[in-house]
């Protein structure tokens, strides 16, 4: 079979939640009074959008082949994710082959080395690796994770984030995660208050249910560990991110310090096989939990989760909708998946990356079957309803 090119490739923005799931409207539980590293400014505690989380908003990559088809992907990143692939990565991608995916990461990583490494660029270069393995499928009429060696299970599990695990439990999810509310700048009556919350909802949930804290890069060491110990009585099953994520030194002593059989996980900013080596090798964690459209897409992740899969760590990656789940399902050392609640209430599944895809499945009892990813490429479409906006062109 002769292998189709690379035509074009496009870049666009779009606004409104989706990729950028903290891009939401007022009264969401997603931005209301979340621990956050700003927390310690009183004017940027109760709203996140306040100090800014969502002013990058949604990049859409969209890669076109010499023979029609189309592949794209979303991530956070927006016009500026727009600018780095259509002024500078634009270059090692059209007239490649479709199947060049290994050889443009690697030119893409190392021509940004300079100014990238991690962060926004990574995010792009994610984009541009999932609509590449978007549009190989799409090409070979198959689904990604069927290129990624097919499934290990008949179904993926998930556990719900959102401000009401006693209602995911309801709707069938394994666990909740909770967003922490009140961060060190609040004292020992925001440690209270996290506690209380706590409570309530292992009240509600009953014992076996799993609990998790979120605490998005807001604690230090001494905090996270009290937090770790007063939540261990309630049965915290993981603390998450509590830590920058820059601090290895703090997470490996953390991890040291919280009560036996607790959990400490952290990654969804951390990016490439390197940060993540740095993770593993320093035994910052148990559980590594990468963004697909912020790692370094599938081609990086693949990576990763064989040096954690060295390490015994597992791999349950943070939020990214179907991009996770073709990884996931792969991978027995990806057990389980998270599903972000976007209901501004928590009270209801609507897709993660909502209102940006479409055919984007959702768990259903907190389960997907494996054939519901049945689809060529990553199965989904994008919103034509959406505003599609292309900032630069090359
Ligand atoms: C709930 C967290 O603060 C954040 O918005 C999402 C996240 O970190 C996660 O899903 O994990
Ligand atoms: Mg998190």
């Amino acid at each position: 079979m002769s292998m189709p090119t690379i035509k074009h490739v496009r870049a666009f923005t779009l606004r409104g939640g989706g990729a950028d799931y903290h891009d939401q409207g007022d009264g969401h539980w997603i931005d209301d009074h979340i621990s956050t590293p700003m927390a310690k400014y009183p004017e940027y505690r109760q709203s996140r959008r306040s100090f800014g989380i969502n002013v990058l908003g949604t990049l859409v990559v969209e890669v076109e082949a010499s023979d029609g088809t189309v592949g794209f992907a979303v991530t956070t990143g927006g016009e500026l994710g727009a600018f780095i692939v259509e002024k500078h990565l634009a270059r090692f991608i059209e007239g490649a082959k479709v199947t060049d995916i290994e050889r443009i990461w690697d030119q893409m990583f190392n021509a940004t080395l300079y100014y990238g490494r991690k962060g926004i660029v990574l995010n792009t270069i994610s984009g541009v690796d999932l609509a590449l393995w978007d549009l190989l499928g799409k090409i070979r009429q198959e689904p990604v994770h069927q290129l990624l060696g097919g499934p290990v299970r008949d179904e993926l599990q998930f556990y719900a984030t959102g401000a009401r695990p006693d209602l995911a439990k309801e709707m069938g999810f394994i666990g909740g995660k909770l967003a922490l509310q009140h961060g060190p700048a609040e004292g020992e009556e925001g440690l209270r208050k996290n506690i209380e919350t706590l409570a309530t909802m292992r009240e509600r949930v009953g014992d076996d249910f799993w609990l998790m804290f979120d605490c998005w890069m807001s604690l230090d060491l001494n905090y996270a560990t009290r937090l770790a110990n007063a939540a261990s009585e309630f049965g915290l099953k993981w603390i998450e991110e509590a830590l920058p994520p820059d601090d290895y030194w703090g997470y490996a002593a953390l991890r040291q310090q919280v009560p036996s059989g607790m959990l400490v996980t952290t990654g969804e900013h951390e990016a490439t096989r390197w940060g993540f080596r740095m993770l593993l090798e320093m035994g910052c964690c148990d559980i590594i939990q990468p963004d697909v459209g912020w790692c370094g897409g599938i081609t990086e992740l693949i990576k990763i989760s064989a040096l954690a899969d060295a390490h015994n760590a597992l791999v349950v990656p943070h939020g990214s909708s179907v991009y996770s789940y073709h990884f996931v399902i792969t991978r027995t050392n990806s057990p389980f998946s998270e599903f972000l609640m976007m209901a501004p209430k928590a009270d209801k599944v609507v897709p993660m990356f909502n209102p940006q895809l479409l055919d984007e499945p959702i768990p259903v009892n907190g389960r997907m079957k494996a054939s519901v990813l049945d689809k060529p490429g990553f199965g989904v479409r994008l919103n034509p309803e959406c505003q599609l906006h292309r900032p630069y062109d090359h």
